[in-house]
């Protein structure tokens, strides 16, 4: 029969067979779209003009040009196709709740964030199912607590002081470069201990530098692709272990406990899985990993940026900001405590406009486990379908012109009575997520990037050197281009 068929259509003229081919295709095109929407019932409208690499090399111009030009489009809740994949975006207050509130069975971290799992290591955070993973996350928060949190304020302060203190009278400097180095000086301090501080600190950033510089564009798809870079990851997260196993060898022999993070996972213990049994080597500096990955380049990112608006222009918000410094040492003297930069609103608030508008994480993203319903503000009600990838964007959210006044303007006090703009409605601010997967360094960040401007407002005055600056969009993590900056000592 099929023999039969064949030969008729070797016989037809060969415009007509690939006509006929055409149709064909055609017919089947529409029909396996039309009965994929019936599948997904009512799903959210995709951008059908953009063939599937169409969206991908949108893409990678950022996805802010995407999202905006979709967003005007379709409204809060729209799809791209990605290559092989779907993204369905859920933006704003109105929507971005279906993303934070969902439950991990219903919308799960694992697919989306899995290309963590070389660096961070097996048995950890991403490699593990929900269960552990939520235990994982426990001794994480309480290594992260307020009390915990107030040990490492005097830390924070004196790296940040003597890093300073290297400083000339004056010099142009960039400003991101100056953070990146100092964030991982005060996480060796606070985060991984101080025997990585006294003896082997360079020997450790040079392979955390080699860790994360194995996380490209390329690996978040093919994170085992066998090129030169994620060798060097490898054999930098492979020497890292050794470092930190050895000093935990090290602590336990000793029965020494220090103050920092490294030791609060030390001494975690499992209470729902694995029979209550501790963590083990191999968790411990996963764990540690992670933390340092999640904290370095969003600390250092916001450092900068905060420091670039508060410089920018008339330097309306640097004044203030020093006045603030000014009160804070008349009424407490010279001393950066835990209490003292609870005191310090005006800094607060401008950390948090900077984060506000240039969020370093992008996009958030969860996979669908199972199809959910959700409704636009103006009422439509769309099924995004089970094997969608689900995302939403601070950035995004965050320049809403019905959420934020004057959105792309930097006004610190927009977070302040009567204004409050970010309590309008839940999850309008999510520059550190929100939910049940909400930043759990968001304390520790404050505090880490509080000290060291109080540092610099007391000691420094700033100029920018070249324009104010873009968002590098080329990295993972999205912090400005580079930006010089004029300092100039003096005593507040
Ligand atoms: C300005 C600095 C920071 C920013 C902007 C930031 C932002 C975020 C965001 C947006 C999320 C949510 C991710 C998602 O929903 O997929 C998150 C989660 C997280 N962050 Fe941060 N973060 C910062 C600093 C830190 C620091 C310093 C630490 C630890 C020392 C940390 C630890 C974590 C952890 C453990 C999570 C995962 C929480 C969970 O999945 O349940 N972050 N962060």
């Amino acid at each position: 029969m099929v023999a039969t068929s064949v030969a008729n259509l070797a016989a037809l003229p060969l415009p007509t067979l690939i006509g006929g081919i055409l149709v064909v295709a055609l017919a089947a095109a529409v029909f396996v779209r039309a009965t994929a929407n019936l599948r997904r019932g009512n799903s959210p409208p995709v951008e059908e003009g953009v063939p599937f690499v169409g969206g991908l090399l949108k893409f990678s111009k950022g996805p802010w040009h995407l999202m905006k030009s979709m967003h005007s489009k379709y409204g809060e809740v729209f799809t791209v196709p990605l290559a092989h994949k779907r993204m369905t975006f859920l933006l704003g207050p109105h929507a971005s709740p279906h993303f934070f509130n969902a439950t991990d069975e219903r919308m799960s971290q694992t697919e989306v964030y899995s290309f963590n799992v070389p660096t961070f290591g097996e048995g950890v955070v991403f490699d593990v199912d929900q269960r552990v993973r939520s235990e994982q996350f426990r001794f994480v928060a309480d290594a992260l607590r307020s009390s915990k949190l107030k040990t490492y304020v005097p830390a924070f302060r004196q790296e940040a002081e003597d890093f300073f203190a290297a400083w000339g009278d004056t010099g142009v400097v960039n400003l991101a470069e100056v953070f990146g180095e100092l964030i991982i000086l005060t996480a060796s301090r606070t985060l991984m201990g101080r025997e990585v501080r006294e003896s082997m600190f360079k020997r450790v950033a040079d392979l955390f530098h080699d860790l994360d510089d194995g996380m490209r564009p390329l690996s978040v798809l093919f994170p085992y692709l066998p090129t030169a870079y994620h060798r060097k990851r490898d054999a930098a997260r492979a020497a890292l272990s050794d470092i930190f196993k050895s000093i935990i060898a090290a602590r336990r022999a000793s029965g020494v406990s220090e103050d920092d993070v490294l030791q609060a996972l030390i001494d975690s213990r499992y209470k729902k899985v694995y029979d209550g049994r501790a963590t083990t080597d191999q968790e411990i500096v996963g764990l540690l990993i992670a933390l340092l990955f999640a904290g370095q380049h969003t600390s250092s990112i916001t450092s900068t940026w905060t420091g670039l608006y508060m410089m920018a222009g008339d330097q309306k918000y640097y004044k203030a900001a020093e006045e603030e410094q000014r009160r804070v040492i008349a009424e407490h003297g010279t001393d950066i405590t835990f209490d003292v930069l609870n005191e310090l609103d005006t800094l607060h608030n401008c950390i948090q406009e900077a984060l506000r508008l240039q969020p370093p994480l992008v996009l958030l993203m969860r996979y669908a486990k199972e199809p959910f319903e959700v409704t636009t503000s103006d009422g439509r009600s769309y099924v995004v379908p089970k094997g969608d990838i689900v995302a939403t964007s601070p950035s995004f959210s965050h320049r809403l012109k019905h959420v934020f006044k004057d959105a792309d303007s930097f006004q610190p006090e927009r977070f302040r009575a009567p204004r409050e703009e970010d309590k309008a409605a839940p999850f309008s601010y999510i520059g550190f997520g929100g939910g049940r997967h909400g930043c759990m360094g968001s304390q520790f960040a404050y505090l880490q990037i509080k000290t060291i401007w109080s540092v610099l407002l007391r000691n420094f005055t700033f100029e920018l050197v070249d324009e104010f600056p873009e968002p590098d969009w080329d990295s993972m993590v999205i912090g400005p281009k580079p930006t010089r900056v004029r300092y100039t000592r003096r005593r507040l």
